[in-house]
């Protein structure tokens, strides 16, 4: 319009990084991160971030240079995520669980020019490292994270030591164009080899406001972390906690319920995220590990689909669940199940299975649909007409990094196709039904594992559980459920499949019951292929077992 102008005045490229400056002056005493005895005020974080910008600057990192980092959730991991971004560089946080031939290949593929690494992960470092010398590839620089307590460094850079002597008056090298990459993040690898998400300032920028909302955060929020930072940039919540002047506690080891309600109680925690296991795991703690929460705490779930019964458990004992779902390639959760108060009133067992539901789009997102993925067309707000759930908006990524191919088909028809299917409710709310490589077709009929899983989850013996499809003569497939028991419960395949027909149409109860631990990622989704591939080794039910079913 005729008057408007765009000018450093009124525009700035988007990017979260404004976050840590502002932080530092608001809440500069207040504590940003604290591990074990360790606290780190708000104005030491944004010193430190400095630091390591200038020191990774001084190294050589500039625009666009990708900077791999190998760590737990430590202050390290987090003031990464501002200063590799500072020197214009990518921050690329890898799966601290994968071995070190995924690492090389990760490696190989970002062409990261730094590598800093936790020494706890040492070992596996120095043989991707290895592996990427012997195919003469070239090396990124190696910098030691030193562990707490641990001494670290065989001669090679040091993550302290570099803060320590990093050149002073350090200037931000704000993004030139808010579109310009902040984060290189590889995807789960549930289905498939790990592809590499590329995010933006700007769809950072957008996605940690629609987080530190979804995630309901007051101002100084405590932030318990068991997300891993390194998954979707801990959902983007390294940078929410920015926003809202939050405390970071940072917990070292592994995730067990006695240290997870001892923070709580110990930090006064008042949001958390986690995925439907570190629910499970909760729920399921001996009662001398639950502690009384000092207050109401906002756990936010996703990743995988949250069993209702485990829902209702975490609803008793104090957490308010906010249910989200989205992709690496969404930043994060992109949808949520935006709870109205007029289910307060509702049942338990209603309100859980409300709640299950993936919901509506964040407000920064601009659409979510059901869609025929031949047609485009969307399907009817039915609660039954499945589709593959596809979404647009300003928080999807750029694309995956050297996959024109991929990216393209990702994106065609102007929609990420997310590879799920899923339902409309006549109330606007999506619900997942399964991945489409997962839904099971049997005698003509699909079925969802995931409805199979939830009746499942309803059986008092039973911890965890998977549904795959196990071929079949006859019907093409059958429902195949591997199931873990509770510690020291019992039950039998026939009881567990009498249950199930109880609670489901009879051709969507498992015909196969298979008790055994069931192989995760480290974010916590259950590996299925691994389980198909267990279920077609066995091969059809025999005829005779079949007909007795
Ligand atoms: N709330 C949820 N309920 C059910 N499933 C969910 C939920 N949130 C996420 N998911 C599942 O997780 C997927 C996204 O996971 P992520 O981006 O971490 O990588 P991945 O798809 O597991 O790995 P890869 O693409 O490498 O196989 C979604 O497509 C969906 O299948």
């Amino acid at each position: 319009m005729e008057g408007s102008v765009q000018c450093d005045a009124n525009y700035a490229p988007l990017t979260p990084l404004s976050f840590l400056e502002r932080a530092a002056i608001v809440y500069g005493t207040r504590t940003a991160v604290v591990i074990g005895e360790r606290e780190y005020s708000w104005r030491e974080t944004r010193d430190r971030c400095l630091a390591g910008a200038s020191a990774l600057a001084r190294l050589g990192v500039g625009r666009r240079d990708v900077v791999a980092v190998l760590a737990a959730n430590t202050p390290a991991m987090y003031e990464l995520h501002f200063s590799v971004p500072m020197t214009g560089g990518v921050l690329c946080t890898l799966n601290t669980r994968h071995d070190a031939s995924m690492v090389s290949v990760l490696l190989r593929h970002s062409e990261a020019r730094v590598f800093l690494v936790e020494s706890q992960f040492g070992a596996v470092a120095r043989d991707a490292l290895a592996m990427l010398s012997s195919a003469g590839a070239s090396l990124p620089l190696l910098i030691t994270i030193a562990t707490d307590g641990d001494e670290g460094t065989d001669g090679e850079p040091e993550y302290e030591a570099l803060l320590r002597t990093a050149p002073g008056g350090f200037e931000i090298r704000w993004p030139a164009d808010e579109r310009d990459p902040i984060s290189l993040n590889y995807t789960s690898g549930t289905t498939s080899r790990p592809k590499g998400v590329i995010y933006s300032h700007r769809g950072a920028y957008l996605n940690t406001l629609a987080t530190a909302l979804s995630n309901e955060m007051p101002t100084m929020p405590v932030y318990l972390w068991t997300v891993p930072m390194f998954h979707c940039n801990g959902w983007c919540m390294v940078w929410a906690t920015a926003a809202q002047g939050g405390t970071s506690v940072c917990m070292t080891g592994s995730v067990s319920p006695k240290v997870v309600f001892e923070k709580i109680v110990r930090h006064r925690v008042t949001n958390m995220g986690g995925a439907p296991t570190v629910l499970s795991m909760l729920v399921n703690a001996p009662a001398s590990e639950q502690m009384p929460l000092p207050g109401r705490v906002l756990i936010s779930t996703g990743g995988a689909p949250p069993p209702p019964h485990v829902l209702a458990k975490m609803d008793e004992l104090g957490f308010n669940v906010i249910h989200g779902y989205g992709l690496t390639e969404t930043y994060g959760p992109a949808t949520l199940c935006v709870w109205k108060p007029e289910w307060d009133a509702l049942p338990a067992a209603e309100r859980a299975r409300i709640r299950a539901r993936q919901g509506v789009p964040h407000v920064m997102l601009d659409g979510v649909e059901i869609k025929d993925p031949v047609t485009m067309a969307s399907v009817p707000s039915d609660g039954h007409t499945v589709g593959e759930v596809m979404l647009r908006g300003n928080t999807v990524m750029s694309g995956y990094y050297k996959d024109a191919a991929a990216t393209a088909e990702a994106m065609r028809g102007g929609w990420l196709r997310s590879g799920d299917l899923g339902v409309r409710h006549p109330d606007g709310y999506i619900q997942l039904k399964d991945r489409s490589k997962d839904i099971i077709i049997s005698g003509g009929e699909n079925i969802s594992s995931i409805e199979v899983e939830s009746a499942l989850f309803g059986h008092p013996a039973v911890l965890d559980a998977a549904v795959v499809a196990r071929p079949d003569d006859h019907w093409g497939e059958t429902p195949c459920a591997f199931v873990t028991l509770k510690d020291g419960a019992k039950a039998t395949e026939a009881e567990i499949v009498g249950f199930c027909r109880e609670r489901l149409p009879r051709y969507m109860a498992p015909r196969t019951v298979v008790f055994a631990e069931l192989p995760k990622t480290s974010t916590g989704k259950t590996q299925k292929y691994l389980l198909r591939e267990k279920a077609r080794a066995m091969g059809s039910l025999p005829k005779q077992g079949r007909s007795k079913l």
